[in-house]
Formats: structure tokens, C-alpha cells, sequence
């Protein structure tokens, strides 16, 4: 029988955090007990509807290891970011003595993550936690680096916190059940890795967008890790996002306030995606991107099946929106923009006309 081969990205601890690595392979759950360690008792695994099954599987693996398991069913996506079900697994870790030495366990995407790292940083102050992503997005992007959180109704992971995980175990086999959106969906971060550090990615995508498109393709694992890599060398220098950390967050200021205006019903990519397409023609306004790299975001994002537009007549609000984004300071709106590929650095306080034209852009 031939081995499977299992590559290892090293996150370096900062900040007073452990370092701990990202696995990617197949049939990687059985690295779970040599993380979760002999000093837990408990473990409670957070799963979504969705993996009902695997969570349950999971469930049983480890108490036939000897643990005490509570599988938590979160609801699907987004649903599941809010104050109410955080509440609802304190309540559970409480009734079930869920101590400092236990471990949390987040199975599903990132939605799910985000909401285990949460209750991991805020239950007793902080409990550990490992991260199992089961989507494209999730294990390039959601599940690596520490931010944890959930939304309000005034905007995207408000609340939250820096929590890293002990571990993250990508088993590229969970990719097999993931619809087709959600597949598409993590690309964007995918292509967001390209654009701000890595345009080797651009090209492989460019090569066979349709292979990309499925985790049958022959550089599925390829790109995962390439997007990995980009967010591990980030995050493994600047945890906290005190500088750094903010290339990261390309495309995302538009991307949280349309979010915000489908009421979080849309899937995280897509909403990067035009956000994406957003920065780039602000770049280019800004007299910073290239006229062939800001074109290039149409091009590779559509070639995959994002999308490029929104609604016009949405302007005022998604502004008003992106004033309580993370990376504003008082009254200073600030973007990630491209100086070129590969360049990414900060615009702040652009020219509300300039704003304005950049959005014309993206909502013809
Ligand atoms: N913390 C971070 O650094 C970070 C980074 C990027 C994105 N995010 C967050 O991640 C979230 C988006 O994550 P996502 O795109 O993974 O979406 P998601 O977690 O909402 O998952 C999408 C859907 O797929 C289902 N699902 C998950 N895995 C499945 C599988 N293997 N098979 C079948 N169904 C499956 C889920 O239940 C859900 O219905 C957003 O909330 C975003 O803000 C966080
Ligand atoms: O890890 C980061 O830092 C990011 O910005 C990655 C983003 O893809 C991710 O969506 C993140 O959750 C956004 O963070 P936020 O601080 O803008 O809420
Ligand atoms: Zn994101």
C-alpha cells in the first residue's frame, strides 16, 4: 500500500502564542488524539447540519478513545455566527464541566471555525481548540491564523477575538461533498493569495480554469497549499494585524458591506470577489495597479464562475458600512490597493469621488 503523502506549513508562534502547523492530506482524522493531548477529559466537537454524519463519526472515534465527547450542532453558514449560538455552546460546555484542560474541536467550514475559535477564546478565558475545515475556504483561509468571531447586525466579525488553534487538519476528501458554490466561493481567497503574493496561483488558474473548479483537478492540493503558505508567512508575522496582517484583508471592505446588505446570506467568496474587483479599480484610479493587472481580477475571477457586479443603487449604504470596517481609524476609511501584482499596500482616506468611480465600475 503506498503512503499518502501529507504536507506540513509550520504557523511560527508570536505574540506569546504556540506555533502549530496545518496538515494537508487525506485521512488525517487520526492525527485528532495525538493534538487533543492526554491532559483532556472533554472533548466537545462543533460541527454544522451539514455534517451532521461526520460529526457524529468524529463523536464516536474519540470516545472510543477514551474521551468524553459532546457533539454541538451549529446551524448551517452564516447562521451560525451570531451572539445566540455562542450562547447556546456555553451553555452546553457548562453543563457539561467543560474545563481548562479540554478541547474544542471545529469541524465544518468557516463559519463553523470562526465560531469554535470563538468559543474556545471567550469559554474560561480561553480553552484550546483544533481546527478541522472542510471547505476550500476554510482550510486555505478561515481555519489559519487565529481570527476568531462572529457578526452583529451592524457588520461582519465584529466581535471576536485572536485565538490561534493547536493544530489544523485539512483532509482533502471532505472536498468531495462540498457543492460546487462553496467550492467556487473559497477561490476567491484562493485568488486573493495570487494577487497580493503568490501570482503563480493567477497562472495555474489561468492554465485550466475548469480544473479548478473541482477538487478532481490535478492542482487542487497545489493550490491550497500555495494559498496556505501566503497566509501562513502573514499571519506567522503578524498575528494580531498590527501592520502586515492587513494584505489579508484585499477585497474584503466592500465584501463585509455587501455581506452585511444580503444579510449574510451570501457566501463569503462571492462578496470578496466584486470586493476584489472593487480594490482593484480603486488601485487603478488611485494612479497605483497597472490598467493589465487591475483587468487580470476581471478575467481570473470570472473564468471561474465569480461574480464581478453589484447593484448600483446600494452605494450609500455599503459606504455607510464600511465605516465601521476593522481597518478604519476614527473617521479614516482605509483599502488594500495593488501598487502591481504582488504589491499590496494601504490607501487611506481615498477622494469620496475616486470611492464613487471605483464603484461605478463594478456595478455596470
Ligand atoms: N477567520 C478567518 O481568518 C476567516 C478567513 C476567511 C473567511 N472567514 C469566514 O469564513 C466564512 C465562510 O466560510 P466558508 O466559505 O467555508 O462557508 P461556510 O462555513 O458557510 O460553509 C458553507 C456551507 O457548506 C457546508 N459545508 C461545509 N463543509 C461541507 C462539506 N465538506 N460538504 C458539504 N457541505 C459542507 C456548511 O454547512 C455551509 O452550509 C465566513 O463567515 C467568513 O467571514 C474567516
Ligand atoms: O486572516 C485575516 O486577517 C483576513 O483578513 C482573512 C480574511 O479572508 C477573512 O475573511 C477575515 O475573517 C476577515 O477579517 P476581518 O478582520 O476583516 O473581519
Ligand atoms: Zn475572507
Amino acid at each position: 500500500m503506498t503512503e499518502q503523502a501529507v504536507t506540513r506549513i509550520r504557523i511560527g508562534g508570536s505574540e506569546g502564542t504556540a506555533p502549530y502547523d496545518v496538515l494537508v492530506g487525506r485521512q488525517l482524522l487520526g492525527e485528532l488524539p495525538g493534538l487533543i493531548g492526554d491532559r483532556a477529559q472533554r472533548v466537545a466537537v462543533l460541527h454544522p447540519e451539514a455534517l451532521a454524519g461526520t460529526g457524529e463519526a468524529i463523536r464516536e472515534d474519540l470516545a472510543g478513545q477514551g474521551y468524553e465527547v459532546i457533539a454541538i450542532q451549529l446551524p448551517n453558514a452564516e447562521e451560525s455566527k451570531t451572539v445566540e449560538v455562542a450562547a447556546y455552546c456555553w451553555k452546553a460546555l457548562g453543563q457539561t464541566n467543560f474545563t481548562r484542560t479540554d478541547v474544542i474541536v471545529g469541524v465544518g467550514g468557516g463559519a463553523t471555525t470562526d465560531v469554535a475559535g470563538f468559543v474556545a477564546a471567550t469559554w474560561l478565558r480561553g480553552v484550546r481548540w483544533i481546527a478541522v475545515p472542510t471547505t476550500v475556504l476554510g482550510m486555505v483561509d478561515a481555519a489559519v491564523g487565529g481570527k476568531t468571531g462572529i457578526n452583529t447586525a451592524e457588520g461582519k466579525n465584529l466581535v471576536g477575538a485572536f485565538h490561534p488553534p493547536a493544530g489544523v487538519l485539512c483532509d482533502l476528501a471532505a472536498l468531495d461533498s462540498l457543492p460546487v458554490n462553496d467550492y467556487i466561493s473559497g477561490l476567491a481567497e484562493i485568488i486573493k493569495a495570487g494577487f497580493i503574493a503568490d501570482p503563480v496561483i493567477l497562472d495555474l488558474i489561468e492554465e485550466d480554469p475548469a480544473a479548478a473548479r473541482t477538487p478532481e483537478g490535478p492542482r487542487t492540493a497545489e493550490l491550497i497549499e500555495r494559498a496556505i503558505r501566503v497566509k501562513a508567512d502573514v499571519v506567522s508575522n503578524d498575528l494580531k494585524e498590527s501592520g502586515l496582517r492587513e494584505i489579508l484583508n484585499y477585497g474584503h471592505t466592500l465584501a463585509h458591506a455587501i455581506e452585511k446588505n444580503e444579510r449574510y446570506n451570501w457566501r463569503h467568496g462571492a462578496a470578496v470577489s466584486i470586493g476584489m474587483v472593487f480594490a482593484a479599480e480603486l488601485g487603478r484610479l488611485a494612479g497605483r495597479l497597472d490598467d493589465a493587472t487591475a483587468d487580470r481580477h476581471r478575467t481570473v475571477l470570472e473564468s471561474v464562475g465569480l461574480p464581478l457586479t453589484y447593484r448600483g443603487d446600494q452605494w450609500p449604504k455599503l459606504l455607510e458600512t464600511m465605516k465601521v470596517d476593522k481597518k478604519s481609524r476614527g473617521n479614516l476609511l482605509r483599502f488594500i490597493v495593488l501598487d502591481g501584482l504582488a504589491k499590496p499596500t494601504v490607501l487611506e482616506g481615498p477622494d469620496p469621488a475616486v470611492l464613487l468611480a471605483a464603484y461605478g465600475e463594478v456595478s455596470k
